[in-house]
């Protein structure tokens, strides 16, 4: 069995490469990094090292590498003969990566079997967003013979795997946590062999419960330590007046999981106080800045800020806390994150109603957004 997997980056290969390699797949990491991707090919195993309680060590072996930027005839054949296609790019890089997938898929032989695609990204909805590039890629007439060929099905995956320290070549540092959850009706009864995932039929409650529990505490930690000028997620946490915002946040966005999934309350309480012990694993060496990074993305409307406070706001539930990590991120200013100073010059040049339609995508008679307009202005106010 052979995967191809789209991004060598941390989670590539301290998680889905991992798994992929536990479920019997020889992998093919794709990468536009070509210093990463000749490492890669460069190795016959690495390792990826636990820390924490309860940590060990897993080689993996039986990969190899191919540079998605300069050669994609060798990537349309690899995904040409794959049993699994999985990505861990980011999902704004999932339409780069579309055209190559749709021209592996329409070069697999008629008789394969349909090729399993699964996006691995923090979104809601990751391989929907992929399975909508191929087509757009394709054009409707291409992408109705595509779409017979292979199977499109969501995940959410969990793993905190932090920057890596420079010197230690391809090995990955990573927590002992992870969960992979798999839709399975796209597959009808043909599942991947993946036996460190967990198949569900409806995703939507794994997926909501992990960004808004795990995400939304993990960014808020990030703006709140960002904001008092430290360094590292679990000094951030260790910090009490943080802990205390961060407890609030999660307290409302269980409410609502609560609510709208009807998980069970005492379960998601234990949820939430595992995923906190996992940002305050004083081994793993995270930074308010990677967590912090790509604040646009994090404000935008389906994500994991204003998607929750947008849904309490509109059943009359409280989100007060929710509005002051959103606070938090508009003051996150770090000059080599692009967004970051994307952000900064948006709140420097757009009137406040203009910045809170065009960077949370909230529409002014929106319940939430008076409450998100009153964070922009006073950021606003604290720049002039
Ligand atoms: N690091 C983590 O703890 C977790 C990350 N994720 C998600 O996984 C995805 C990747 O995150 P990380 O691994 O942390 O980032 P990363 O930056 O370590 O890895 C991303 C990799 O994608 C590569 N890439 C960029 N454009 C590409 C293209 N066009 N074709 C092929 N490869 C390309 C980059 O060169 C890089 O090696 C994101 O969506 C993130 O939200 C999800 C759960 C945990
Ligand atoms: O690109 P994003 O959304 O920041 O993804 C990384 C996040 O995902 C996590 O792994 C949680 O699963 C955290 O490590 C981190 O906050």
């Amino acid at each position: 069995m052979r995967a191809v997997h789209f991004g060598a980056g941390n989670i590539g290969r301290g998680f889905v490469g991992l798994l992929l390699h536990e479920g019997g797949y020889e992998v093919v990491f794709a990468d536009v990094n070509a210093e990463l991707i000749d490492a890669i090919a460069a190795a016959d195993s690495y390792t990826v090292h636990e820390v924490g309680d309860g940590a060990k060590d897993t080689v993996v072996t039986g990969f190899r590498a191919v540079n998605s930027a300069t050669d994609e005839e060798a990537l349309v054949q690899e995904i040409a003969t794959a049993d699994v296609v999985t990505t861990a790019v980011g999902p704004t890089i999932l339409r780069f990566v579309a055209p190559v997938i749709a021209r592996g898929i329409a070069a697999r032989p008629a008789d394969a079997a349909p090729l399993a695609v699964m996006a691995c990204e923090n979104a809601i909805n990751a391989t929907d967003l992929l399975a909508t590039e191929v087509r757009q890629a394709v054009g409707d007439e291409a992408w109705a013979s595509l779409s017979t060929r292979a199977v499109f099905a969501n995940t959410a995956v969990d793993r905190i795997v932090p920057g890596q320290p420079a010197g230690q070549g391809i090995d990955v540092t990573v927590e002992t946590f992870y969960e992979w959850a798999i839709e399975t009706p796209a597959f009808n009864g043909s599942l991947p062999s993946i036996p460190g995932a967990h198949f569900v039929e409806e995703l939507a409650p794994y997926i909501e419960r992990k960004l808004f529990t795990v995400n939304t505490g993990h960014a808020s930690v990030a703006y709140f330590g960002a904001r008092a000028g430290i360094g590292t997620i679990a000094e951030a946490l260790a910090e009490p007046s943080i802990a205390v915002a961060v407890g609030a946040v999660l307290e409302e966005t269980s409410a609502l999981l609560v609510a709208k999934h009807g998980l069970d309350v005492d379960a998601q309480r234990e949820y939430r106080e595992t995923i906190l012990r996992r940002f305050a694993n004083v081994h793993l060496p995270d930074t308010v800045e990677r967590v912090g990074r790509q604040p646009l993305r994090k404000l935008s409307r389906t994500e994991r800020f204003i998607g929750p406070a947008a849904e309490l706001a509109e059943r009359g539930m409280a989100h007060d806390a929710l509005v002051s990590a959103i606070g938090a991120a508009l003051e996150f200013d770090v000059a080599d994150d692009e967004q970051s100073v994307h952000l900064q010059a948006k709140l420097h040049e757009l009137a406040p109603g203009t910045f809170v339609e065009e960077v949370t995508g909230l529409a002014p008679e929106h319940p939430l957004a008076p409450a998100v307009l009153a964070q922009v202005v006073a950021r606003q106010a604290s720049l002039a």
